[in-house]
This record gives C-alpha cells, sequence and structure tokens, in this order.
C-alpha cells in the first residue's frame, strides 16, 4: 500500500556533500532495492533517468513510489521497458554501450567495474568467455537500468567512498532462466568470494545484480563507520515478507577525524609465523599464492631463531575478510605449525588510476595516490609498462620513463590538484 513519506526534509549539514556511505544489506541486496535506498537519501530520479537513457536510449521508464515493508516506510523504484523487444546483449555489447554513452567518468568507470565483476562470475558459473557472456534474464535492460542508475546517484550525491555489511543471501530455490535453482543461485556464490554473507531468511535475498554492486563497489566489508551522519535512506525490494522487512539501508555522511591509535578501529590483520625448515625455493610461489589470495602484502624478515638457527619471519597484512583465506594458505603452503594474528589499523590514501598514451604504442595506467584533492604520488604500473614493453620489443626502461613523462604532461605529479574527472 502507497504510504506518504516521513523522511524529515534535509537539514544544512545534511545538504553537505557526504564523503562515506555504508550500505546495510544484512536483510539482502538487488539493484533496484539500492537504487530506492539512494533516491530515498536525496539523489534525483531525473538525473538517474538521464544516465540510464545515455545507455540504452527510449527502452526503460524509472518511477519511484513510497511503500512499506514489514511496517517500514521506504522508496520502492520501478524500471518499466517501453518496448516489447529485450534482446539478450553480452557482455561485448554491454561494456561498449557504457563506454561509448557520454557518462561521468566517475559513473562510466564504477558501471563497468560493477557489470565487469558480474560477467566475470556469469562466465566462471557458465564456462563461457567472460565477453561471450550473455545476460540471459529479461535482455540485461533491468541490469542496465539498475547498475548505471546506483553508480549516476552515488554521483549525484557526491559520494566517495563507500563500505557496507555482511550480505544475507537468504535460501530456497528460484525459478531462472536455467530453470529451478538453489539460493543462493550460483552467481551470488561465485560473487560472494571475499564477502562475508550470511545465510538464513526465506528466499532468494539477494541478487546477482545487487551482489555485484556491493562487491564491486564496497571497499570494505564490516559495520557502519564512525561519521558525521547526514542522510539516511530505505530502499524497498519487490516482496513484503511479515517480521523480516525487505529493505537495504543507507547511511551518508563524512568521516570522524582520526581518533587516537588506541581507538581506531582495526582494518587489518597481521599474520605471522617464524620458519626454519622451508625449501628456500618455494618461498617465492608462496608469496605470490598469498597476494592472490587478497593480501595487501607478503614479505619475508631474515632473522636468527631459537636453537641459533637461520630463518625467516613470513608477515602477511590483509584485509579482515581476507584473512580465513590467507591463514588457510599459511598452513598449506609452509612448514609452519601456528600463525600469530593481530588487529592494525591500516590508513591508505584514497587512488585513482589514469590511462596515459606511451610512446604511441598503447596506453598504461598510472596509480594516482590523491588526499584532499591533492596528488601525493603518480607512479605508472610497472607490471602494464613491462608489458607494453614485452610487446613492442623496446627496453622497459624507456617505456618506464615514457609513461612518467606522459604522467607528467597530464599534470599527474605530487602536489597538483587531482583532475576533477578522475576524481
Ligand atoms: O542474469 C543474470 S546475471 C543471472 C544469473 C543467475 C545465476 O545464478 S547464473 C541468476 N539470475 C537470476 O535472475 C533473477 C534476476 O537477477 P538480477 O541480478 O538481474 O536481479 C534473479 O532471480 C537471479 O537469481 C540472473
Ligand atoms: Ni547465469
Amino acid at each position: 500500500m502507497p504510504v506518504s513519506a516521513a523522511q524529515p526534509p534535509p537539514t544544512q549539514a545534511a545538504n553537505a556533500r557526504p564523503e562515506e556511505v555504508w550500505i546495510d544489506a544484512t536483510a539482502g541486496v538487488a539493484g533496484d532495492m539500492l537504487l530506492g535506498a539512494l533516491i530515498d537519501a536525496g539523489a534525483g530520479l531525473p538525473v538517474v533517468q538521464a544516465a540510464v537513457d545515455a545507455v540504452i536510449p527510449g527502452t526503460v521508464r524509472l518511477s519511484q513510489a513510497t511503500v512499506r515493508r514489514a511496517g517500514l516506510r521506504a522508496t520502492k523504484v520501478a524500471v518499466e521497458p517501453l518496448a516489447e523487444d529485450h534482446p539478450h546483449r553480452t557482455w561485448r555489447t554491454i561494456k561498449d554501450l557504457i563506454a561509448e554513452a557520454g557518462l561521468p567518468a566517475p559513473v562510466r568507470d564504477r558501471a563497468l567495474a560493477v557489470f565487469g565483476r558480474l560477467a566475470g562470475a556469469e562466465a566462471r558459473v557458465h564456462g563461457v568467455q567472460v565477453d561471450e557472456v550473455h545476460f540471459h534474464e529479461v535482455g540485461a535492460w533491468d541490469s542496465i537500468a539498475d547498475v548505471v542508475g546506483v553508480c549516476a546517484a552515488l554521483h549525484d550525491l557526491g559520494v566517495g567512498r563507500l563500505t557496507a555489511s555482511p550480505v544475507a543471501l537468504g535460501s530456497g530455490r528460484v525459478r531462472a532462466a536455467h530453470g529451478d535453482i538453489p539460493v543462493p543461485v550460483p552467481a551470488v556464490l561465485e560473487l560472494s568470494a571475499g564477502w562475508q554473507v550470511l545465510s538464513g531468511g526465506e528466499g532468494e535475498l539477494a541478487t546477482p545484480t545487487g551482489m555485484a554492486l556491493v562487491t564491486a563497489l564496497a571497499e570494505r566489508c564490516g559495520t557502519l563507520p564512525a561519521m558525521n551522519v547526514q542522510r539516511t535512506g530505505m530502499g524497498a525490494g519487490t516482496k513484503d515478507t511479515p517480521g523480516r522487512a525487505n529493505v537495504v539501508r543507507i547511511v551518508l555522511g563524512t568521516p570522524l577525524p582520526a581518533a587516537p591509535d588506541s581507538s581506531r578501529e582495526a582494518t587489518d590483520v597481521v599474520l605471522e609465523a617464524n620458519i626454519d625448515d622451508l625449501d628456500p625455493r618455494l618461498w617465492p610461489g608462496v608469496l605470490t599464492a598469498l597476494l592472490a589470495d587478497g593480501a595487501s602484502d607478503a614479505w619475508l624478515v631474515p632473522i636468527l631463531m631459537k636453537k641459533g638457527r637461520p630463518a625467516h619471519t613470513l608477515r602477511v597484512l590483509a584485509p579482515s575478510a581476507q584473512v580465513a583465506v590467507v591463514r588457510e594458505r599459511m598452513f598449506r603452503e609452509t612448514s609452519t605449525i601456528g600463525v600469530r594474528e593481530w588487529a592494525v589499523h591500516k590508513t591508505a590514501l584514497e587512488r585513482t588510476w589514469v590511462p596515459v598514451a606511451v610512446l604511441g604504442e598503447g596506453t598504461v595506467p598510472v596509480k594516482v595516490a590523491h588526499r584532499g584533492g591533492i596528488i601525493v604520488q603518480a607512479t605508472p604500473e610497472f607490471e602494464d609498462v613491462a608489458a607494453l614493453a614485452s610487446a613492442h620489443g623496446l627496453p622497459v626502461i624507456s617505456v618506464l620513463d615514457a609513461a612518467d613523462a606522459a604522467a607528467a604532461a597530464q599534470g599527474l605529479v605530487p602536489g597538483a590538484a587531482l583532475p576533477s574527472d578522475t576524481a
């Protein structure tokens, strides 16, 4: 039943641009729920419609309504087709549509990242090449509307950093293009790798599009970060389940100034072990595997350990969500019979990647670390430099010098303002 909006008008503080968003997906998440929550928090539906129209002109109409879910008021976004014909689109087609739509760079890049993650999961589930993935449900127009719409809404609200809660996946079975499949559906399970999830709850609580949005856009899985709250938003799912509100909540605000060290929230974990009996030829492979598992860094410190034995401390820095996988790798691939762990707070500068053209042979991404809108470091990604050099038979040092010069020519130098289209 439609109900009237109960949200108070925004205060002056609530109108300031929020730097941070936390997504509460503990009741599940779907693309339309997240979009509803962002519209509920103040993103403009016309802005969202314009972004979607730029990608798939004249294909869908978005509308919003205020509804109740288990007694809670929330915004429901509906995506209606304007034409009867819904072609199956491949990831290759969708990538081109998004890339060529003239969207603001942050909207385009976020939308490509989300769809790329969704396409990667579908490719693994169905055993096909990623470019050939078909978005088999309703020809992909509703997924495009959800993904592009959410990214446009985030841009409209001026959101920088996103974090999110663990995601409730649900239970049971659903009917999809593949027939009758178990919940969590295969694409959702694939997208859950590296994220914290909750079981329980009836039905399909998280859809592939919702899960791709959360895991591609949020930097970290965890509880509500310390912030000055400005606005909140409630987005409704389709079903109304009594006793369990089918909603996504979002909280927008500005981060609190850094607290004293002792009270800062731990974001990462250091795991370590002293090892004196591993064949040294195995170490490079161990370090590589730990990084592939999602560790932020893994390194060896030469030590003289008990009984006067020359040995190494293997030390690994990992985001909290990756700790179990990293610990398992340490036990499986080294000779250690114990692992020590402690929580740490890592302070990481914001970073973004800007492609620069190099020697007329291709592009290399430059990692730009920034703080308060000012560039602190700009470094061409070495692996990409080395790959370009190898592909064109050039010395790595020449490509590296050319990439540094190209970055400087684009104004990507320490102390310069971050270009507005890369923020
Ligand atoms: O279309 C896609 S990407 C898709 C893949 C799968 C697999 O598990 S494989 C399942 N589904 C089902 O389609 C509907 C709609 O999903 P959205 O992500 O578009 O909201 C839902 O029931 C999915 O489980 C879709
Ligand atoms: Ni599928």
